[in-house]
């Protein structure tokens, strides 16, 4: 893909994601996105908490599979197909998380992404990897 191809891609992304309803409506915000990566944000609120009043496990994953989703699909139309997470530290409420996903690899058909999701002071929350299917 050209420069100027990217540059419009990632341009669309953008403007779509607002049609990303699951995320957007949880308040994910894009922070940087480039060729093969992503950065995106949200506070951790209080219907997000668990029983244990810490962050849902199933809302750090969303984080971390939005920013897998926006970095891959920036190489074309990709979706994941296999994923996993480990939880490292609990989050409490309003604090700020990062999920920063980083290519390790493409080929034709897949790629594999490994995304940290950690505070803004920089302490690691979870680890997460994704393979994705890609199908163009
Ligand atoms: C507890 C453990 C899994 C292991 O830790 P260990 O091997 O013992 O290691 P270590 O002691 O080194 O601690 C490492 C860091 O963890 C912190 N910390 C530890 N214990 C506590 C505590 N009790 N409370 C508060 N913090 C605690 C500890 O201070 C340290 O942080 P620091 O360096 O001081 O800043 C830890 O990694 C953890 O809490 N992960 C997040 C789990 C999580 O949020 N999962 C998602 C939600 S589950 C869900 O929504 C659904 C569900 C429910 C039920 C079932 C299935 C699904």
């Amino acid at each position: 893909m050209s420069d100027n191809n990217m540059e419009q891609t990632i341009k669309d992304i953008k403007a779509k994601f607002n049609k990303d309803y699951f995320p957007f409506n949880l308040g994910i915000e894009i922070v940087e996105l480039a060729a093969g990566f992503a950065q995106v944000k949200f506070t951790v609120t209080k219907e997000m908490q668990n029983l244990h009043g810490m962050a849902h496990g199933g809302a750090i994953f969303t984080l971390a599979d939005t920013a897998l989703g926006l970095a891959a699909n920036t190489r074309g139309k990709a979706v994941g197909l296999q994923v996993s997470i480990n939880y490292i530290r609990p989050a409490k409420p309003q604090t700020v998380l990062i999920a920063t996903a980083e290519e390790e690899q493409l080929t034709r058909s897949t790629g594999i992404y490994n995304v940290t999701v950690a505070t803004e002071a920089g302490k690691k929350v979870a680890l997460f990897r994704g393979v994705v299917f890609r199908s163009n």
